[in-house]
Protein backbone atom coordinates (compact mmCIF):
# COMPACT_ATOMS: atom_id res chain seq x y z
CA UNK A 1 0.00 0.00 0.00
CA UNK A 2 1.24 3.48 -0.83
CA UNK A 3 -0.36 4.68 2.35
CA UNK A 4 2.48 4.88 5.51
CA UNK A 5 0.72 6.46 8.28
CA UNK A 6 2.17 5.63 11.52
CA UNK A 7 1.40 1.98 12.71
CA UNK A 8 0.89 2.39 16.06
CA UNK A 9 4.42 1.57 18.17
CA UNK A 10 4.59 0.57 21.91
CA UNK A 11 7.13 -1.51 23.44
CA UNK A 12 5.86 -5.47 23.12
CA UNK A 13 6.67 -6.75 26.53
CA UNK A 14 4.23 -4.60 27.91
CA UNK A 15 1.17 -4.60 25.62
CA UNK A 16 -2.00 -6.88 26.77
CA UNK A 17 -2.81 -7.28 22.49
CA UNK A 18 -0.08 -7.22 19.56
CA UNK A 19 -1.36 -7.56 16.16
CA UNK A 20 1.35 -7.31 13.50
CA UNK A 21 0.61 -6.75 9.34
CA UNK A 22 -2.99 -8.63 10.29
CA UNK A 23 -4.45 -9.33 6.62
CA UNK A 24 -8.10 -10.78 6.21
CA UNK A 25 -10.18 -10.79 3.00
CA UNK A 26 -13.29 -11.95 2.00
CA UNK A 27 -12.25 -12.81 -1.69
CA UNK A 28 -13.25 -8.98 -3.08
CA UNK A 29 -9.81 -7.49 -1.75
CA UNK A 30 -8.47 -7.27 1.64
CA UNK A 31 -10.65 -5.32 4.54
CA UNK A 32 -7.40 -5.69 6.54
CA UNK A 33 -4.11 -5.13 4.97
CA UNK A 34 -1.39 -5.00 6.92
CA UNK A 35 -2.70 -3.88 10.12
CA UNK A 36 -0.68 -3.33 13.32
CA UNK A 37 -1.85 -2.55 16.69
CA UNK A 38 -0.57 -2.50 20.28
CA UNK A 39 -3.11 -2.02 23.08
CA UNK A 40 -1.44 -1.55 26.89
CA UNK A 41 -2.60 -2.94 30.19
CA UNK A 42 -5.40 -0.84 31.42
CA UNK A 43 -5.72 1.60 28.54
CA UNK A 44 -9.01 2.76 26.96
CA UNK A 45 -9.08 3.29 23.17
CA UNK A 46 -11.94 4.00 20.94
CA UNK A 47 -11.39 2.38 17.47
CA UNK A 48 -13.41 4.59 14.67
CA UNK A 49 -13.66 4.42 10.95
CA UNK A 50 -16.09 4.38 7.93
CA UNK A 51 -18.69 2.26 7.87
CA UNK A 52 -17.32 -0.96 5.96
CA UNK A 53 -13.76 0.06 6.75
CA UNK A 54 -13.20 -3.55 8.72
CA UNK A 55 -13.54 -2.68 12.63
CA UNK A 56 -16.40 -5.27 13.33
CA UNK A 57 -13.38 -7.93 10.92
CA UNK A 58 -10.63 -6.62 13.82
CA UNK A 59 -12.64 -6.55 16.62
CA UNK A 60 -14.19 -10.15 15.64
CA UNK A 61 -10.32 -11.71 15.08
CA UNK A 62 -9.55 -10.18 18.04
CA UNK A 63 -12.57 -11.91 20.33
CA UNK A 64 -11.04 -15.32 18.89
CA UNK A 65 -14.02 -15.71 16.61
CA UNK A 66 -12.28 -15.12 13.28
CA UNK A 67 -9.06 -16.98 12.94
CA UNK A 68 -5.99 -15.27 12.59
CA UNK A 69 -2.80 -16.19 10.65
CA UNK A 70 -0.54 -17.76 12.95
CA UNK A 71 2.07 -15.22 14.53
CA UNK A 72 0.19 -12.02 13.65
CA UNK A 73 -1.99 -11.50 17.13
CA UNK A 74 -1.36 -12.12 20.55
CA UNK A 75 -3.96 -12.13 22.89
CA UNK A 76 -4.39 -12.80 26.46
CA UNK A 77 -6.81 -16.20 27.36
CA UNK A 78 -9.14 -13.65 29.78
CA UNK A 79 -10.66 -11.54 26.95
CA UNK A 80 -15.09 -10.57 26.71
CA UNK A 81 -17.01 -8.95 24.21
CA UNK A 82 -20.09 -7.00 24.13
CA UNK A 83 -21.94 -6.31 20.86
CA UNK A 84 -24.57 -3.96 19.92
CA UNK A 85 -26.97 -6.33 20.58
CA UNK A 86 -27.17 -7.96 24.27
CA UNK A 87 -26.76 -11.92 22.95
CA UNK A 88 -28.48 -13.14 26.31
CA UNK A 89 -29.50 -16.64 25.37
CA UNK A 90 -33.32 -16.12 25.99
CA UNK A 91 -34.30 -19.47 27.81
CA UNK A 92 -32.13 -18.58 30.86
CA UNK A 93 -32.48 -16.07 33.83
CA UNK A 94 -30.48 -13.08 33.92
CA UNK A 95 -27.99 -14.24 36.58
CA UNK A 96 -27.55 -18.12 34.95
CA UNK A 97 -26.76 -16.04 31.65
CA UNK A 98 -23.87 -13.92 33.23
CA UNK A 99 -22.69 -16.99 34.92
CA UNK A 100 -22.71 -19.43 31.74
CA UNK A 101 -19.78 -21.18 31.52
CA UNK A 102 -17.85 -20.10 34.25
CA UNK A 103 -15.74 -22.94 36.75
CA UNK A 104 -15.61 -21.33 40.06
CA UNK A 105 -16.86 -22.92 42.81
CA UNK A 106 -19.27 -19.37 43.66
CA UNK A 107 -20.06 -18.69 40.35
CA UNK A 108 -23.02 -17.78 41.76
CA UNK A 109 -21.63 -15.21 44.14
CA UNK A 110 -19.68 -13.78 41.58
CA UNK A 111 -22.51 -12.92 39.48
CA UNK A 112 -24.82 -11.80 41.88
CA UNK A 113 -21.83 -9.32 42.18
CA UNK A 114 -21.10 -8.22 38.89
CA UNK A 115 -24.90 -7.63 38.83
CA UNK A 116 -24.60 -5.88 41.61
CA UNK A 117 -21.82 -3.66 40.02
CA UNK A 118 -23.80 -2.92 37.15
CA UNK A 119 -26.99 -1.89 38.78
CA UNK A 120 -29.35 -5.43 38.29
CA UNK A 121 -29.67 -7.27 41.42
CA UNK A 122 -33.09 -6.51 41.24
CA UNK A 123 -32.96 -8.77 37.88
CA UNK A 124 -30.73 -11.69 38.29
CA UNK A 125 -33.67 -14.00 38.03
CA UNK A 126 -36.12 -11.96 35.49
CA UNK A 127 -35.72 -13.66 31.85
CA UNK A 128 -34.08 -11.69 29.39
CA UNK A 129 -37.35 -10.75 27.29
CA UNK A 130 -38.68 -9.10 29.98
CA UNK A 131 -35.45 -6.40 30.20
CA UNK A 132 -35.52 -3.25 28.66
CA UNK A 133 -32.79 -2.39 26.11
CA UNK A 134 -30.76 -0.63 28.76
CA UNK A 135 -31.21 -4.01 31.75
CA UNK A 136 -30.60 -6.15 28.95
CA UNK A 137 -26.50 -4.65 28.33
CA UNK A 138 -26.14 -3.97 31.71
CA UNK A 139 -26.02 -7.86 31.50
CA UNK A 140 -24.40 -8.36 29.09
CA UNK A 141 -21.36 -6.35 30.42
CA UNK A 142 -22.10 -8.22 33.50
CA UNK A 143 -21.75 -11.61 32.00
CA UNK A 144 -18.29 -9.97 30.27
CA UNK A 145 -17.04 -8.57 33.78
CA UNK A 146 -17.54 -11.52 35.58
CA UNK A 147 -14.75 -13.22 33.80
CA UNK A 148 -12.62 -10.72 34.72
CA UNK A 149 -11.01 -9.73 31.32
CA UNK A 150 -7.71 -8.11 30.92
CA UNK A 151 -8.94 -7.29 27.01
CA UNK A 152 -12.71 -5.82 27.14
CA UNK A 153 -14.24 -5.52 23.68
CA UNK A 154 -17.23 -3.66 23.06
CA UNK A 155 -18.37 -3.28 19.46
CA UNK A 156 -21.18 -0.31 19.57
CA UNK A 157 -22.23 -1.15 22.88
CA UNK A 158 -24.45 1.60 22.72
CA UNK A 159 -26.09 1.97 19.82
CA UNK A 160 -29.14 1.05 19.78
CA UNK A 161 -29.96 2.01 22.76
CA UNK A 162 -31.91 6.05 23.27
CA UNK A 163 -29.99 9.05 24.07
CA UNK A 164 -30.76 9.21 28.28
CA UNK A 165 -29.67 5.20 28.76
CA UNK A 166 -26.52 5.59 25.88
CA UNK A 167 -25.09 8.61 28.70
CA UNK A 168 -25.34 6.20 31.66
CA UNK A 169 -23.92 3.61 30.15
CA UNK A 170 -21.25 5.25 29.32
CA UNK A 171 -20.91 6.31 32.59
CA UNK A 172 -21.31 3.22 33.71
CA UNK A 173 -18.60 1.35 31.53
CA UNK A 174 -15.73 4.18 32.97
CA UNK A 175 -16.76 3.16 36.38
CA UNK A 176 -16.19 -0.15 35.76
CA UNK A 177 -13.30 0.63 33.65
CA UNK A 178 -11.70 2.89 37.04
CA UNK A 179 -12.38 -0.34 39.11
CA UNK A 180 -11.70 -3.45 36.97
CA UNK A 181 -8.57 -1.63 34.89
CA UNK A 182 -8.70 -4.32 31.80
CA UNK A 183 -7.78 -2.93 28.50
CA UNK A 184 -11.03 -1.90 26.39
CA UNK A 185 -11.06 -1.37 22.61
CA UNK A 186 -14.74 0.46 22.00
CA UNK A 187 -15.88 0.54 18.73
CA UNK A 188 -17.74 3.46 18.16
CA UNK A 189 -19.36 5.60 15.24
CA UNK A 190 -20.01 8.43 17.55
CA UNK A 191 -16.81 11.07 17.70
CA UNK A 192 -17.97 12.50 20.94
CA UNK A 193 -18.36 8.65 22.56
CA UNK A 194 -14.67 8.38 22.28
CA UNK A 195 -13.60 12.13 23.55
CA UNK A 196 -15.82 11.67 26.50
CA UNK A 197 -14.30 7.73 27.47
CA UNK A 198 -11.22 6.89 25.61
CA UNK A 199 -7.59 7.97 26.11
CA UNK A 200 -6.61 7.31 22.83
CA UNK A 201 -8.43 7.17 19.35
CA UNK A 202 -7.46 5.09 16.39
CA UNK A 203 -8.81 5.29 13.16
CA UNK A 204 -9.08 2.65 10.03
CA UNK A 205 -8.73 3.37 6.71
CA UNK A 206 -7.46 1.49 4.22
CA UNK A 207 -7.13 -1.82 5.82
CA UNK A 208 -5.11 -0.26 8.74
CA UNK A 209 -4.52 2.38 11.70
CA UNK A 210 -4.23 5.40 9.53
CA UNK A 211 -4.18 7.61 12.94
CA UNK A 212 -3.17 7.40 16.25
CA UNK A 213 -4.53 10.13 18.68
CA UNK A 214 -3.79 10.44 22.40
CA UNK A 215 -6.80 12.19 24.62
CA UNK A 216 -4.94 13.33 27.70
CA UNK A 217 -8.41 15.16 28.67
CA UNK A 218 -9.00 15.24 32.15
CA UNK A 219 -11.68 13.63 33.65
CA UNK A 220 -15.03 14.06 34.32
CA UNK A 221 -15.13 15.03 30.87
CA UNK A 222 -17.31 18.36 29.15
CA UNK A 223 -18.10 18.86 25.32
CA UNK A 224 -17.63 22.68 25.78
CA UNK A 225 -13.98 21.93 27.19
CA UNK A 226 -11.18 23.40 24.62
CA UNK A 227 -9.25 20.63 24.77
CA UNK A 228 -12.38 18.25 24.16
CA UNK A 229 -13.37 20.68 20.96
CA UNK A 230 -9.70 21.17 19.28
CA UNK A 231 -9.41 17.24 19.68
CA UNK A 232 -12.76 16.50 17.96
CA UNK A 233 -12.03 19.13 15.26
CA UNK A 234 -8.64 16.78 14.98
CA UNK A 235 -10.83 13.48 14.99
CA UNK A 236 -13.76 14.73 12.47
CA UNK A 237 -10.93 15.96 10.14
CA UNK A 238 -9.28 12.48 10.14
CA UNK A 239 -12.58 10.83 9.51
CA UNK A 240 -12.55 13.38 6.11
CA UNK A 241 -15.55 14.83 7.72
CA UNK A 242 -16.14 18.93 6.80
CA UNK A 243 -16.53 20.33 9.99
CA UNK A 244 -17.85 23.61 8.93
CA UNK A 245 -20.50 22.28 6.64
CA UNK A 246 -21.92 20.15 10.15
CA UNK A 247 -21.63 23.37 12.34
CA UNK A 248 -25.56 24.45 11.97
CA UNK A 249 -26.98 21.65 10.52
CA UNK A 250 -30.10 19.88 12.83
CA UNK A 251 -29.19 16.12 13.89
CA UNK A 252 -30.80 14.05 11.09
CA UNK A 253 -31.50 11.35 13.29
CA UNK A 254 -32.08 9.97 17.38
CA UNK A 255 -29.20 7.91 18.79
CA UNK A 256 -31.18 4.33 18.71
CA UNK A 257 -29.38 4.50 14.52
CA UNK A 258 -26.76 6.59 14.21
CA UNK A 259 -25.68 4.62 11.49
CA UNK A 260 -28.23 4.87 8.88
CA UNK A 261 -27.63 8.66 7.32
CA UNK A 262 -24.20 8.89 6.54
CA UNK A 263 -21.09 6.81 5.61
CA UNK A 264 -20.61 5.25 9.39
CA UNK A 265 -19.71 8.30 11.51
CA UNK A 266 -21.19 10.54 14.45
CA UNK A 267 -21.43 12.97 16.59
CA UNK A 268 -22.79 13.03 20.18
CA UNK A 269 -25.46 9.99 19.06
CA UNK A 270 -26.39 11.50 15.97
CA UNK A 271 -25.22 10.58 12.17
CA UNK A 272 -24.21 13.64 10.24
CA UNK A 273 -26.32 15.28 7.78
CA UNK A 274 -25.86 14.27 4.15
CA UNK A 275 -22.86 16.40 2.34
CA UNK A 276 -21.08 16.83 5.69
CA UNK A 277 -18.69 14.00 4.80
CA UNK A 278 -16.19 14.18 2.51
CA UNK A 279 -16.20 11.72 -0.83
CA UNK A 280 -13.36 9.11 0.19
CA UNK A 281 -10.35 9.77 -0.83
CA UNK A 282 -9.35 6.11 -0.50
N1 LIG B 1 -18.09 -12.90 6.69
C1 LIG B 1 -17.96 -12.01 5.71
N2 LIG B 1 -18.08 -12.37 4.42
C2 LIG B 1 -17.94 -11.50 3.41
N3 LIG B 1 -17.67 -10.18 3.58
C3 LIG B 1 -17.55 -9.75 4.85
C4 LIG B 1 -17.69 -10.63 5.98
N4 LIG B 1 -17.49 -9.89 7.11
C5 LIG B 1 -17.25 -8.63 6.70
N5 LIG B 1 -17.29 -8.54 5.36
C6 LIG B 1 -17.05 -7.34 4.57
O1 LIG B 1 -15.88 -6.73 5.08
C7 LIG B 1 -16.01 -5.31 5.07
C8 LIG B 1 -15.76 -4.78 6.47
O2 LIG B 1 -16.85 -5.16 7.30
P1 LIG B 1 -16.87 -4.76 8.84
O3 LIG B 1 -18.17 -5.26 9.38
O4 LIG B 1 -15.63 -5.22 9.48
O5 LIG B 1 -16.86 -3.17 8.74
P2 LIG B 1 -17.18 -2.11 9.88
O6 LIG B 1 -16.13 -1.07 9.77
O7 LIG B 1 -17.33 -2.77 11.19
O8 LIG B 1 -18.56 -1.57 9.36
P3 LIG B 1 -19.75 -0.85 10.18
O9 LIG B 1 -19.15 0.39 10.75
O10 LIG B 1 -20.77 -0.58 9.13
O11 LIG B 1 -20.21 -1.82 11.23
C9 LIG B 1 -17.39 -5.01 4.53
O12 LIG B 1 -17.27 -4.71 3.15
C10 LIG B 1 -18.14 -6.30 4.74
O13 LIG B 1 -19.14 -6.46 3.78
Amino acid sequence: MSHSLPQTAAPEAESVVTVRDLVRGFGNGNVLDGLSLDLQPGSFTALLGRSGCGKSTLLRTLAKLDPAPPGTVTLPDEGAVVFQEPRLVPWMPVLRNVTLGLRHSDAEARGLAALAEVGLSHRSRAWPLTLSGGEAQRAALARALVREPRLLLLDEPFAALDALTRLRMQGLVETLWRAHAPAILLVTHDVDEALLLADRALVMADGRIAADIPIPLARPRRHGNPGFIALRSRLLSELGIDEERLAGQEPQRTATDSRSAAPGVAVGGYALPAGAVAAPSH
